[in-house]
């Protein structure tokens, strides 16, 4: 099943040129959600890269995040705790728990919160998300959640490796499977 996943995730994704004045290409992932086989098995697919380690809550950063960490936490059977980026919405009103992040790969500092009360001092974590380019994300989540992080599950990862491998993250393809 994996290896048909990886193929219809390759199949199902674009890079678009946005035209002058840009001169990169971006990625477009919204081919993923729309094609129902791979929402499907996205869930299980990434949860079996953790599911060893067995985490008892899911978080994910805001905003795809938010569509992928739900699939993951459900397949594992258990909850599923949003981490916010700070400034992107009206402020949240429980206490929050709040890191910085690294500049990310378009070199904007941010901070992601999640609610105090959400996580246990015995939760064993793990943090999915879509796609890992620097590291940022993971980075920033592992200090917030401090001995509760597992690791990182994500989609793509194109981290150097001795990123991959500091901040634990294990993925279902590597940047080079899409090379435009
Ligand atoms: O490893 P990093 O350098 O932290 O980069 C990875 C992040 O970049 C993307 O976020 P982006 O804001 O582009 O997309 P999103 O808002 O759709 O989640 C992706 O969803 C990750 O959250």
């Amino acid at each position: 099943m994996t290896d048909d996943l990886r193929d219809r995730l390759r199949g199902a994704f674009r890079w678009t040129d946005p035209g002058p004045p840009a001169d990169y290409l971006v990625s477009d992932r919204s081919g993923w959600w729309r094609d129902p086989v791979i929402l499907h098995g996205l869930g299980p697919a990434l949860a079996d890269l953790f599911r060893a380690a067995r985490p008892t809550v899911v978080v994910s950063p805001e905003v795809t995040g938010f569509l992928l960490g739900p699939l993951v936490a459900h397949a594992l059977g258990v909850g599923f705790v949003e981490a916010y980026r700070a400034g992107a919405r009206r402020a949240i009103a429980e206490p929050m728990i709040w890191t910085e992040v690294p500049a990310d790969h378009r070199g904007d500092a941010q901070h992601l919160g999640v609610r105090r009360r959400l996580l246990a001092d015995d939760d064993r974590v793990l943090v999915v998300d879509d796609w890992a380019s620097t590291g940022a994300q993971a980075r920033g989540l592992r200090r917030l959640l401090g001995n509760r992080y597992l690791g990182t599950a994500v989609i793509v990862d194109e981290c150097p490796p001795e990123v991959t491998a500091e901040l634990s993250i294990r993925s279902l393809l590597a940047g080079s499977d899409l090379d435009p």
